[in-house]
This record gives structure tokens, sequence and C-alpha cells, in this order.
């Protein structure tokens, strides 16, 4: 296989810089997995204080925020977005 076949490209020099942006693309997609991961694990801090003082894990009013903060920043598809967040931080309700 060439780097040619590989990306789609039909010359060297575009699958040069296609491969050279998907070595970008990988390590930002690294660094947004570990922020996600690094998002649950402050939300099951704050999921853990309110269940031990005698709330429920999820807090409605609060999601409507987040939900509103990525749209606004990302436009409809990122309430998707947001609710896949969610989803990965408090699990399924
Ligand atoms: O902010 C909170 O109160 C949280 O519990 C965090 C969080 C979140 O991951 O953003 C998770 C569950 C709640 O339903 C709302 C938001």
């Amino acid at each position: 296989m060439t780097a040619t076949d590989l990306t789609g490209a039909r010359t060297p020099e575009a699958a040069d810089v296609i491969t050279g942006a998907r070595e970008r693309i990988d390590a930002l997609d690294d660094r947004i997995i570990g922020l996600i991961q690094e998002r649950a694990a402050v939300s099951a801090v704050i999921q853990e204080a309110r269940i031990g003082s005698g709330g429920r894990r999820v807090n409605l009013s609060r999601e409507m925020e987040v939900l509103g903060h990525y749209r606004e920043a990302l436009g409809r598809p990122g309430t998707s977005l947001a609710m896949t967040l969610l989803e990965l931080c408090r699990g399924k309700i």
C-alpha cells in the first residue's frame, strides 16, 4: 500500500499533507480523550458529594447550563456532543 492509497489522495504531495495532518489529528484526539477522562473524574467527585449528602446523582438544571454552553460555542451539534459527554460522565438516565 502506498501513502497515496492509504490517504485517498491522487498525488504524493497531497498524500504527504494528509499524512502529516492526520498525525496532528491523532494527537489532538488523544488530548481530547484525556480531557474527557479528566472531566468524568471531576464529575464523579460532584456526584459522590451530592449522593453522599442525600441528594440525587443527576441535576437537570445544571445539565441545561452545560448543554447551552456547548450549543452556544458549537451550534446544534454542540448539544449532541454535550449529551454524549454527560452520558459518559454520569451514565444513562
Ligand atoms: O455539575 C454537577 O452538578 C454535576 O453533577 C456534573 C454533571 C456534569 O458532568 O456536567 C453531571 C451530572 C449532573 O446531572 C450535572 C452535571
